[in-house]
This record gives structure tokens, C-alpha cells and sequence, in this order.
């Protein structure tokens, strides 16, 4: 893709609200994003009552996948994030590997699931 044309991508689609990308109810805002020097994106997650993300993987084409998730407001309960082996999880931080950790998010009862999330991408596919 060429430089305007991920510039002009960029401008139609950051700091709104999109729906997710597995249509189970949850919305995404990008915030900042670049490819270099290391490719990373941020984004807002929404999490209204009743939605839920199911067990996925998130692959890259090159390098390796980290994520930095910080729940910002809990819902009243449901919502939380499961993964078998994070790097480092508390009740608010969640730092993974999305490419190889298989992962989900329970369905969230009663008020909104806020997240932000920053993930960077580097490396050869060695893992
Ligand atoms: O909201 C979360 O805790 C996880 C969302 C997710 O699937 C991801 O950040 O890759
Ligand atoms: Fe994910």
C-alpha cells in the first residue's frame, strides 16, 4: 500500500467507532498507528452488555505479536480476558502474545467493558 493511500486510510478510519471485527458487539477506535520504525497500532475497545469475543488467535504476517491490554473500566461482571499463558496478567494488565496465545473474552453482564490496547509487532517469525 502506498503511503498516501495508508494516510488517507488512516484519516477515514481513526478516532471513530467501528464494529469488531468477529461481530460479536464489541467496538473498536484506532488512536495512533504507524509502520515504522516498529509497527505498533492503539486502539480504544468497547464492550457494551451482552457482547463477547470469542477464542481467536491473532496472526502477523512477519515478526512476532505482543499486546498490552489495559482494562480501563471493568463492567459490572463478565468481561474478562482469558488466556492460557499471558506474559503478565493482573485484574486491570494484560500483556500477551495474540499470535500464539489463543484468547477470548467472556460475555460482559451489566454496564461497558472499556480497554485500551497497544500492540507491536517485530522480528522474524521465529516466535
Ligand atoms: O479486550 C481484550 O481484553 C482482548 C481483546 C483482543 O482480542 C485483543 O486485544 O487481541
Ligand atoms: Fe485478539
Amino acid at each position: 500500500m502506498s503511503l498516501f493511500a495508508s494516510i488517507r486510510g488512516y484519516i477515514s478510519t481513526a478516532f471513530r467507532w467501528q464494529a469488531g471485527r468477529q461481530n460479536n458487539g464489541y467496538e473498536k477506535m484506532l488512536l495512533f498507528t504507524a509502520r515504522w520504525p516498529l509497527p505498533f497500532d492503539s486502539y480504544l475497545i468497547r464492550y457494551p452488555d451482552g457482547s463477547e469475543i470469542h477464542p481467536h488467535t491473532d496472526p502477523v504476517q512477519l515478526g512476532r505479536h505482543f499486546r498490552l491490554n489495559i482494562v480501563l473500566k471493568p463492567p459490572k461482571s463478565g468481561g474478562e480476558f482469558v488466556c492460557a499463558n499471558p506474559i503478565f496478567a493482573s485484574k486491570r494488565i494484560k500483556f500477551f502474545r495474540p499470535d500464539l496465545c489463543e484468547h477470548s473474552v467472556t460475555r460482559v453482564k451489566g454496564g461497558t467493558r472499556y480497554v485500551f490496547s497497544l500492540g507491536w509487532m517485530y522480528g522474524r517469525n521465529i516466535s
